[in-house]
């Protein structure tokens, strides 16, 4: 006998439909959502396929291997650990990440800060030149890595305060084969790169929450992923302030430093770009329309 004819005689049996109806409602009691694709995502890595296949599972009965499994993932995500860390990865510009606690998990808003940069290179006709790359706050490397994908002659350097985050990065720029032309340097901002490197372009996702927005937090973020990818300062600008002071010694003529920021501290941040050296370039805005990225390059 099939799983799915068992299924059919025992309308209790736990089939792959039954435990998706089951967790998504379970989920979606306790607020967690997407409830649905959370419990898709969990069920088809418990299951090691593809989301997609579990449609044509529907019928299937899971064995008791795959429903511990499961139910272990649905309790700790119902106790509020993300997604992402549960089956350690996440898709960031059509690539697939490793993600620890170590990491920030990769938000799609990012996407736009990459963009931008590839934009700037095939402006300027040099996407397929030799570029000096810079990646501060690196997390789990998306950023540098989606650059060296992207800028097959580039050399990308990626720096990070945490060396748990940098081990994450080497082996995504391992597994995405970038490890030949990314160089990962533990430290804080410019600090750590030698004192006459200049790049052509800078980019950052730096901890931009403010100290009051910690507290506000969704708690699957405030308790699970790091502070020190999130905590800006009390304005939210504490690396940002460092990042644009320093970008003038650091940005090679035609060079251009674009940072991602949250909306509430964009005002703040393009005025620190005006009260810089730098002049300020238009500030992107995000899918949903909020000023995302500020961008900035040399005066002149
Ligand atoms: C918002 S996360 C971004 C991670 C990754 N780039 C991304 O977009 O998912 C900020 C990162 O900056 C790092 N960081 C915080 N302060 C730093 C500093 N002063 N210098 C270098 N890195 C820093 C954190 O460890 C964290 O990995």
């Amino acid at each position: 006998m099939s799983t799915s004819e068992a299924a059919q005689r025992d309308p209790d049996a736990w089939t792959i439909g039954r435990l998706l109806n089951w967790t998504t409602e379970f989920f979606g009691e306790r607020g967690i959502e997407p409830a649905r694709l959370e419990a898709e995502v969990l069920l088809a890595h418990c299951r090691g396929c593809q989301r997609i296949l579990l449609y044509t599972a529907f019928d299937e009965v899971a064995g008791e291997e795959l429903r511990q499994r499961f139910r272990d993932l649905v309790k700790k995500r119902a106790a509020g650990t993300p997604v992402a860390y549960l089956v350690g990865k996440r898709e960031f510009y059509s690539l697939d990440f490793e993600v620890t606690p170590d990491v920030l998990i990769p938000r799609p808003e990012t996407e736009h800060l990459v963009m931008a940069i590839l934009d700037h290179a095939k402006q300027q006709g040099r996407a397929d030149a030799p570029l000096r790359v810079l990646d501060i706050g690196t997390g789990s490397g998306i950023v540098a890595i989606c650059l060296a994908k992207h800028l097959p002659k580039s050399q990308v350097t990626a720096v990070d305060l945490s060396p748990q985050a940098i081990e994450v990065a080497k082996r995504n720029a391992a597994k995405h084969k970038v490890d030949d032309r990314v160089a990962f340097v533990k430290g804080d901002a410019y600090q750590a790169l030698p004192a006459d490197a200049k790049y052509d372009f800078i980019a950052s996702n730096p901890p931009y929450v403010t100290s009051e927005e910690m507290q506000q937090l969704n708690k699957t973020v405030r308790d699970f992923e790091p502070a020190l990818a999130l905590d800006g300062g009390p304005e939210g600008t504490d690396v940002i302030e460092r990042l644009i002071r320093e970008a003038p010694e650091r940005l090679t003529p035609t060079g251009v430093l674009a940072i991602e920021m949250s909306p509430m501290i964009a005002t703040r941040v393009e005025r620190l770009i005006e009260e810089s050296p730098l002049a300020l370039l238009p500030t992107l805005k995000d899918i949903d329309g909020h000023a995302r990225i500020a961008q900035a390059r040399l005066e002149g």
